[in-house]
């Protein structure tokens, strides 16, 4: 009979999945967040996953709506922008860009941990919100190593690499503030900094793993 109740319990348990938390990713750019969040994604295939954002861009060939953008109308968008749906939002080539609370709450409904990758007022938001996210900061080692990395990244014209260079400074003093970051992760040494960003994650990463089983 104990055993029968036992068997039951674990069953019920096993059931009753925890939703994973979502990670936040913030740093300045070129402080090496994708390179970090590349590599989790390759350890780990099935812990994680981006959100879908909204998009008021029109679809390109091959797209899907809802797989690589949830593509809306303009005033649709708008409309969701004032009702407080997003945690950020952006406007890029006079389309507007935006991540919904709803798509980071769809993440966990799959099981996975949600990783975002925003900046300050994305983190502010996010914060604000009943998603109770885990915040790490990327930082680079200093501030002449952060712009070497930039430019030889190769990505970025002198004045881009201007721009992101001067909101470095700006996202540096905002992650000093206490009680935004739970981690700050100085990506000095790429394995050392990867082995750290892991060991932050490692209870969510076993939790969301266990439950696959
Ligand atoms: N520890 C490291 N040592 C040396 N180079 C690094 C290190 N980490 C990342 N890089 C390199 O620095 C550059 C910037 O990294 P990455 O593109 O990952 O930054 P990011 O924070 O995602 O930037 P953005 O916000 O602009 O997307 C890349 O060329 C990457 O290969």
């Amino acid at each position: 009979m104990i055993s029968h109740l036992r068997i039951g319990f674990r069953t019920f348990a096993t059931m009753v999945s925890t939703k994973s938390r979502p990670i936040v990713v913030s740093g300045p750019s070129g402080s090496g967040k994708s390179t970090l969040i590349n590599q989790l994604f390759k350890e780990y295939p099935t812990a994680f996953s981006f959100s879908v954002s909204h998009t008021t861009r029109s679809p390109r060939a091959g797209e899907q709506n809802g797989r690589e953008y949830h593509f809306v109308p303009q005033d649709q968008m708008k409309k969701m922008i004032s009702n407080g749906d997003f945690l950020e939002t952006t406007e890029f080539s006079s389309n507007l860009y935006g991540t919904s609370k709803k798509a980071v709450e769809d993440v966990a409904k799959t099981g996975r941990i949600c990783v975002l990758d925003v900046d300050k007022q994305g983190v502010q938001n996010i914060k604000k919100s009943d998603l109770h996210p885990l915040c790490i900061y990327i930082s680079p080692p200093s501030y002449e190593i952060l712009e070497k990395r930039l430019r030889a990244r190769k990505t970025d014209d002198e004045s881009a690499i201007g721009r992101r260079l001067k909101e470095s400074k700006e996202s540096m003093e905002f992650s000093k503030q206490p009680g935004v970051y739970d981690h700050i992760i100085i990506n000095d040494k790429l394995d050392v900094a990867y082995k750290d960003l892991k060991e932050v994650l490692r209870k969510d990463i076993e939790t969301v793993l266990k439950q696959h089983k």
